[in-house]
Protein backbone atom coordinates (compact mmCIF):
# COMPACT_ATOMS: atom_id res chain seq x y z
CA UNK A 1 0.00 0.00 0.00
CA UNK A 2 1.58 3.14 -0.93
CA UNK A 3 1.09 6.91 -0.14
CA UNK A 4 -2.17 8.36 -2.12
CA UNK A 5 -1.49 10.44 -4.70
CA UNK A 6 -5.02 12.07 -4.10
CA UNK A 7 -6.27 13.51 -0.82
CA UNK A 8 -8.45 10.85 1.19
CA UNK A 9 -11.02 12.26 3.52
CA UNK A 10 -12.37 10.01 5.98
CA UNK A 11 -15.67 11.54 7.61
CA UNK A 12 -15.84 10.01 11.43
CA UNK A 13 -19.37 10.35 12.28
CA UNK A 14 -18.56 7.57 14.45
CA UNK A 15 -15.94 9.61 16.62
CA UNK A 16 -18.84 12.75 16.44
CA UNK A 17 -21.42 10.46 17.63
CA UNK A 18 -18.99 8.39 20.56
CA UNK A 19 -19.20 10.50 23.25
CA UNK A 20 -22.61 12.44 23.01
CA UNK A 21 -24.42 11.92 26.45
CA UNK A 22 -27.82 11.75 25.37
CA UNK A 23 -29.46 9.16 22.51
CA UNK A 24 -29.25 9.94 19.17
CA UNK A 25 -32.06 7.77 17.50
CA UNK A 26 -31.45 5.35 14.90
CA UNK A 27 -33.35 6.69 12.52
CA UNK A 28 -31.55 9.96 12.95
CA UNK A 29 -28.21 8.46 12.61
CA UNK A 30 -29.69 6.57 9.13
CA UNK A 31 -30.78 9.58 7.93
CA UNK A 32 -27.34 11.33 8.97
CA UNK A 33 -25.36 8.88 7.75
CA UNK A 34 -27.22 8.29 4.31
CA UNK A 35 -26.51 12.33 3.69
CA UNK A 36 -22.92 11.94 3.88
CA UNK A 37 -22.77 8.85 1.87
CA UNK A 38 -23.96 10.97 -1.01
CA UNK A 39 -20.87 13.39 -0.29
CA UNK A 40 -18.35 11.26 -2.27
CA UNK A 41 -15.86 11.28 1.02
CA UNK A 42 -13.35 8.77 0.06
CA UNK A 43 -14.61 6.71 3.77
CA UNK A 44 -16.90 7.02 5.95
CA UNK A 45 -15.93 6.13 9.35
CA UNK A 46 -19.61 5.23 10.62
CA UNK A 47 -19.89 2.86 13.86
CA UNK A 48 -18.04 0.90 16.04
CA UNK A 49 -19.23 -3.08 16.83
CA UNK A 50 -17.97 -2.41 20.45
CA UNK A 51 -19.30 -3.13 23.62
CA UNK A 52 -22.35 -1.33 24.40
CA UNK A 53 -22.03 -0.62 28.09
CA UNK A 54 -18.62 1.41 27.45
CA UNK A 55 -20.27 2.96 24.20
CA UNK A 56 -23.79 2.94 24.53
CA UNK A 57 -24.35 5.38 21.32
CA UNK A 58 -23.23 2.92 19.41
CA UNK A 59 -24.88 0.00 20.36
CA UNK A 60 -27.47 0.43 17.16
CA UNK A 61 -24.48 -0.17 14.34
CA UNK A 62 -25.92 -3.14 12.75
CA UNK A 63 -29.03 -1.60 12.03
CA UNK A 64 -27.92 1.66 11.38
CA UNK A 65 -25.96 -0.33 8.25
CA UNK A 66 -28.84 -2.13 7.27
CA UNK A 67 -30.38 0.34 6.65
CA UNK A 68 -28.15 2.52 4.69
CA UNK A 69 -28.13 3.55 0.97
CA UNK A 70 -24.67 2.32 0.12
CA UNK A 71 -25.60 1.02 -3.31
CA UNK A 72 -25.09 4.21 -5.07
CA UNK A 73 -22.07 5.60 -3.28
CA UNK A 74 -18.51 5.27 -3.99
CA UNK A 75 -17.86 5.75 -0.42
CA UNK A 76 -16.12 3.07 1.28
CA UNK A 77 -17.57 1.93 5.02
CA UNK A 78 -15.27 1.75 8.10
CA UNK A 79 -15.93 0.53 11.01
CA UNK A 80 -14.26 0.32 14.72
CA UNK A 81 -13.30 -2.72 16.60
CA UNK A 82 -11.67 -3.33 20.07
CA UNK A 83 -11.40 -6.48 20.27
CA UNK A 84 -12.11 -9.88 18.49
CA UNK A 85 -15.64 -10.59 18.88
CA UNK A 86 -15.64 -6.75 17.67
CA UNK A 87 -13.98 -7.87 14.62
CA UNK A 88 -16.40 -11.49 13.96
CA UNK A 89 -19.37 -9.03 14.00
CA UNK A 90 -18.21 -6.23 11.68
CA UNK A 91 -17.04 -9.47 9.32
CA UNK A 92 -20.34 -10.69 8.83
CA UNK A 93 -21.27 -6.92 6.90
CA UNK A 94 -20.00 -7.31 3.44
CA UNK A 95 -20.15 -3.95 2.67
CA UNK A 96 -17.69 -3.09 5.50
CA UNK A 97 -14.19 -2.28 3.50
CA UNK A 98 -11.95 -1.47 6.75
CA UNK A 99 -11.89 -2.04 9.99
CA UNK A 100 -10.32 0.19 12.02
CA UNK A 101 -8.59 -0.81 15.50
CA UNK A 102 -7.14 1.80 18.33
CA UNK A 103 -3.78 0.60 19.19
CA UNK A 104 -2.31 3.02 21.95
CA UNK A 105 1.29 3.64 22.64
CA UNK A 106 0.01 4.77 26.06
CA UNK A 107 -0.74 1.83 28.27
CA UNK A 108 -3.10 3.85 30.54
CA UNK A 109 -5.08 4.69 27.51
CA UNK A 110 -4.71 1.17 25.69
CA UNK A 111 -6.39 -0.35 29.18
CA UNK A 112 -9.05 2.85 29.00
CA UNK A 113 -10.30 1.92 25.78
CA UNK A 114 -9.95 -1.62 25.24
CA UNK A 115 -9.38 -3.07 28.76
CA UNK A 116 -6.26 -4.71 28.06
CA UNK A 117 -2.05 -3.72 27.59
CA UNK A 118 -0.24 -3.07 24.70
CA UNK A 119 1.24 -6.87 24.43
CA UNK A 120 -2.42 -7.91 24.12
CA UNK A 121 -3.40 -5.49 21.69
CA UNK A 122 -0.49 -6.38 19.47
CA UNK A 123 -1.88 -9.96 19.33
CA UNK A 124 -5.22 -8.57 18.77
CA UNK A 125 -4.10 -6.49 15.91
CA UNK A 126 -2.22 -9.43 14.01
CA UNK A 127 -5.55 -11.70 14.66
CA UNK A 128 -7.10 -8.62 13.21
CA UNK A 129 -4.68 -8.33 10.43
CA UNK A 130 -5.30 -12.18 10.04
CA UNK A 131 -8.76 -12.39 9.57
CA UNK A 132 -9.19 -9.39 7.45
CA UNK A 133 -6.63 -11.07 5.05
CA UNK A 134 -8.59 -14.10 4.95
CA UNK A 135 -12.28 -11.60 4.36
CA UNK A 136 -10.40 -9.33 1.91
CA UNK A 137 -10.66 -6.27 3.70
CA UNK A 138 -8.34 -4.14 4.69
CA UNK A 139 -7.47 -2.95 8.70
CA UNK A 140 -6.55 0.50 9.41
CA UNK A 141 -4.42 0.44 12.65
CA UNK A 142 -4.86 3.95 14.47
CA UNK A 143 -1.60 4.51 16.50
CA UNK A 144 -3.57 6.40 19.69
CA UNK A 145 -1.63 9.08 21.44
CA UNK A 146 0.74 9.33 18.94
CA UNK A 147 1.33 12.97 19.52
CA UNK A 148 2.05 13.58 23.14
CA UNK A 149 0.78 11.59 26.30
CA UNK A 150 -1.44 13.05 28.73
CA UNK A 151 -1.07 10.34 31.79
CA UNK A 152 2.56 11.48 32.40
CA UNK A 153 3.74 7.87 30.56
CA UNK A 154 7.13 8.06 28.64
CA UNK A 155 6.09 9.83 25.09
CA UNK A 156 8.64 10.38 22.68
CA UNK A 157 9.17 10.11 18.54
CA UNK A 158 11.16 7.14 18.98
CA UNK A 159 8.54 5.50 21.00
CA UNK A 160 6.02 5.74 17.73
CA UNK A 161 8.49 4.92 15.58
CA UNK A 162 9.12 1.90 17.51
CA UNK A 163 5.07 0.75 17.48
CA UNK A 164 4.60 1.46 14.11
CA UNK A 165 7.64 -0.88 13.04
CA UNK A 166 6.44 -3.34 15.36
CA UNK A 167 2.84 -3.07 13.34
CA UNK A 168 4.63 -2.74 9.92
CA UNK A 169 6.20 -6.25 10.77
CA UNK A 170 2.77 -7.87 11.44
CA UNK A 171 1.27 -6.72 7.97
CA UNK A 172 -0.32 -3.14 8.99
CA UNK A 173 -0.60 -1.56 5.54
CA UNK A 174 -2.78 2.08 6.49
CA UNK A 175 -1.83 3.91 10.13
CA UNK A 176 -3.38 6.66 10.43
CA UNK A 177 -1.05 8.74 13.22
CA UNK A 178 -3.57 9.92 15.91
CA UNK A 179 -3.55 13.01 18.68
CA UNK A 180 -6.31 11.30 20.81
CA UNK A 181 -6.65 14.39 22.94
CA UNK A 182 -5.63 16.88 20.77
CA UNK A 183 -2.11 17.39 22.60
CA UNK A 184 -0.39 18.06 19.15
CA UNK A 185 1.82 20.73 18.03
CA UNK A 186 2.64 21.44 14.43
CA UNK A 187 6.62 20.61 15.35
CA UNK A 188 5.66 17.16 16.47
CA UNK A 189 3.33 16.30 13.44
CA UNK A 190 5.80 17.66 10.72
CA UNK A 191 8.58 15.69 12.55
CA UNK A 192 6.46 12.42 13.05
CA UNK A 193 4.97 12.81 9.66
CA UNK A 194 7.91 13.08 7.55
CA UNK A 195 9.79 10.37 9.70
CA UNK A 196 7.03 7.41 9.61
CA UNK A 197 6.16 8.36 5.78
CA UNK A 198 10.09 8.23 5.36
CA UNK A 199 10.90 5.44 7.00
CA UNK A 200 8.14 2.91 6.26
CA UNK A 201 7.16 4.37 2.09
CA UNK A 202 5.34 0.98 1.84
CA UNK A 203 2.33 2.08 4.04
CA UNK A 204 -0.17 4.46 4.04
CA UNK A 205 0.06 7.05 6.50
CA UNK A 206 -2.66 9.32 7.98
CA UNK A 207 -3.56 11.58 10.33
CA UNK A 208 -6.43 11.43 12.88
CA UNK A 209 -6.35 14.92 14.61
CA UNK A 210 -8.04 16.21 17.18
CA UNK A 211 -7.90 20.23 18.08
CA UNK A 212 -9.23 23.10 19.86
CA UNK A 213 -10.98 25.51 16.80
CA UNK A 214 -8.10 27.99 17.32
CA UNK A 215 -5.32 25.66 15.94
CA UNK A 216 -7.01 23.02 13.83
CA UNK A 217 -5.46 25.51 10.63
CA UNK A 218 -1.55 25.12 11.42
CA UNK A 219 -1.52 20.86 12.64
CA UNK A 220 -3.15 20.60 8.94
CA UNK A 221 -0.72 22.62 7.31
CA UNK A 222 2.23 20.86 8.80
CA UNK A 223 0.72 17.71 7.86
CA UNK A 224 -0.23 18.34 4.59
CA UNK A 225 3.23 19.95 3.70
CA UNK A 226 5.13 17.41 4.86
CA UNK A 227 2.70 14.80 2.68
CA UNK A 228 0.28 13.61 4.27
CA UNK A 229 -2.56 12.98 1.60
CA UNK A 230 -4.78 11.24 4.25
CA UNK A 231 -7.39 12.99 6.68
CA UNK A 232 -9.49 12.21 9.23
CA UNK A 233 -12.13 14.97 10.19
CA UNK A 234 -15.87 15.46 11.04
CA UNK A 235 -18.76 17.78 10.14
CA UNK A 236 -18.50 20.76 12.75
CA UNK A 237 -15.22 19.20 14.39
CA UNK A 238 -17.60 17.23 16.88
CA UNK A 239 -16.33 14.10 17.98
CA UNK A 240 -13.03 13.02 20.71
CA UNK A 241 -12.65 9.81 22.68
CA UNK A 242 -14.61 9.27 25.72
CA UNK A 243 -12.48 6.65 27.26
CA UNK A 244 -9.60 8.89 27.04
CA UNK A 245 -10.45 12.00 28.98
CA UNK A 246 -13.91 13.56 30.69
CA UNK A 247 -13.52 16.48 28.41
CA UNK A 248 -13.57 16.14 24.67
CA UNK A 249 -11.06 17.73 22.27
CA UNK A 250 -13.11 18.00 18.84
CA UNK A 251 -12.38 16.49 15.39
CA UNK A 252 -10.93 18.73 12.78
CA UNK A 253 -13.92 20.44 11.32
CA UNK A 254 -14.54 18.57 7.89
CA UNK A 255 -15.30 22.28 6.16
CA UNK A 256 -12.49 24.20 7.52
CA UNK A 257 -10.30 20.46 5.74
CA UNK A 258 -12.33 21.27 3.01
CA UNK A 259 -11.52 25.00 2.69
CA UNK A 260 -7.46 24.39 3.32
CA UNK A 261 -7.53 21.85 0.90
CA UNK A 262 -9.17 23.75 -1.95
CA UNK A 263 -7.14 26.96 -1.10
CA UNK A 264 -4.16 24.66 -2.30
CA UNK A 265 -5.92 23.16 -5.19
CA UNK A 266 -6.48 19.75 -4.70
CA UNK A 267 -9.04 18.14 -6.51
CA UNK A 268 -11.32 16.88 -4.15
CA UNK A 269 -14.34 15.62 -6.27
CA UNK A 270 -17.37 16.22 -3.41
CA UNK A 271 -20.65 16.59 -3.89
CA UNK A 272 -21.18 20.15 -2.02
CA UNK A 273 -24.59 20.07 -1.44
CA UNK A 274 -24.93 16.96 -0.07
CA UNK A 275 -22.35 18.38 3.02
CA UNK A 276 -24.41 21.29 3.37
CA UNK A 277 -27.41 19.26 4.01
CA UNK A 278 -25.79 16.86 6.21
CA UNK A 279 -24.25 19.99 8.24
CA UNK A 280 -27.52 21.65 8.38
CA UNK A 281 -28.92 18.26 9.37
CA UNK A 282 -26.22 18.29 11.91
CA UNK A 283 -27.84 20.79 13.82
CA UNK A 284 -31.05 18.58 15.09
CA UNK A 285 -28.75 15.49 16.05
CA UNK A 286 -25.31 17.59 17.86
CA UNK A 287 -27.14 19.92 20.51
C1 LIG B 1 -13.05 -3.88 24.10
C2 LIG B 1 -14.04 -3.97 25.24
C3 LIG B 1 -15.30 -4.69 24.79
C4 LIG B 1 -13.38 -4.76 26.34
O1 LIG B 1 -14.13 -4.64 27.51
P1 LIG B 1 -14.21 -5.82 28.58
O2 LIG B 1 -14.99 -5.32 29.73
O3 LIG B 1 -12.86 -6.37 28.84
O4 LIG B 1 -15.00 -6.91 27.77
P2 LIG B 1 -15.62 -8.26 28.24
O5 LIG B 1 -15.24 -9.28 27.21
O6 LIG B 1 -15.28 -8.54 29.68
O7 LIG B 1 -17.19 -7.97 28.14
C5 LIG B 1 -17.81 -6.97 28.92
C6 LIG B 1 -19.21 -6.77 28.38
O8 LIG B 1 -19.15 -6.23 27.07
C7 LIG B 1 -19.76 -7.12 26.12
N1 LIG B 1 -18.92 -7.09 24.92
C8 LIG B 1 -17.60 -7.36 24.83
N2 LIG B 1 -17.18 -7.18 23.57
C9 LIG B 1 -18.25 -6.80 22.85
C10 LIG B 1 -18.43 -6.47 21.49
N3 LIG B 1 -17.43 -6.47 20.63
N4 LIG B 1 -19.68 -6.15 21.08
C11 LIG B 1 -20.71 -6.11 21.94
N5 LIG B 1 -20.58 -6.41 23.27
C12 LIG B 1 -19.37 -6.75 23.69
C13 LIG B 1 -19.78 -8.48 26.81
O9 LIG B 1 -20.82 -9.27 26.30
C14 LIG B 1 -19.99 -8.10 28.25
O10 LIG B 1 -21.35 -7.78 28.45
P3 LIG B 1 -22.11 -8.24 29.80
O11 LIG B 1 -21.94 -9.72 29.86
O12 LIG B 1 -21.37 -7.53 30.92
O13 LIG B 1 -23.50 -7.77 29.59
C15 LIG B 1 -14.42 -2.56 25.77
O14 LIG B 1 -13.31 -2.00 26.39
C16 LIG B 1 -14.94 -1.65 24.70
O15 LIG B 1 -15.94 -1.92 24.06
N6 LIG B 1 -14.28 -0.51 24.51
C17 LIG B 1 -14.80 0.52 23.60
C18 LIG B 1 -13.70 1.07 22.80
C19 LIG B 1 -14.20 2.20 21.95
O16 LIG B 1 -15.17 2.07 21.23
N7 LIG B 1 -13.51 3.35 22.05
C20 LIG B 1 -13.82 4.49 21.22
C21 LIG B 1 -13.40 4.26 19.81
S1 LIG B 1 -11.65 4.28 19.59
C22 LIG B 1 -11.31 5.96 19.42
O17 LIG B 1 -12.18 6.79 19.53
C23 LIG B 1 -9.91 6.34 19.08
C24 LIG B 1 -9.75 6.68 17.61
C25 LIG B 1 -10.04 5.51 16.67
O18 LIG B 1 -10.66 7.70 17.21
C26 LIG B 1 -8.31 7.13 17.34
C27 LIG B 1 -7.76 8.10 18.38
O19 LIG B 1 -8.24 9.26 18.44
O20 LIG B 1 -6.86 7.69 19.13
Amino acid sequence: MARPVKVKLIECPRDAMQGVNYFISTADKIKYLNLLLKAGFDTLDFGSFVSPKAIPQLADTAEVLNNLDIGSSTTKLLAIVANLRGVDEALKHPSITYLGYPFSISEIFQKRNTNSNIKTSLSTVEELLSKCDKAQKTAVIYLSMAFGNPYGEEWNEELVVKWTSELVKRGASIISLSDTVGVSTPTNIANLFDGISTSFPEIEVGVHLHSRPENWREKIDAAYQNGCRRFDAAIRGFGGCPMASDSLTGNIATENLIGYLEENNEPLGLDMQSIEKAIRFSFKIFH
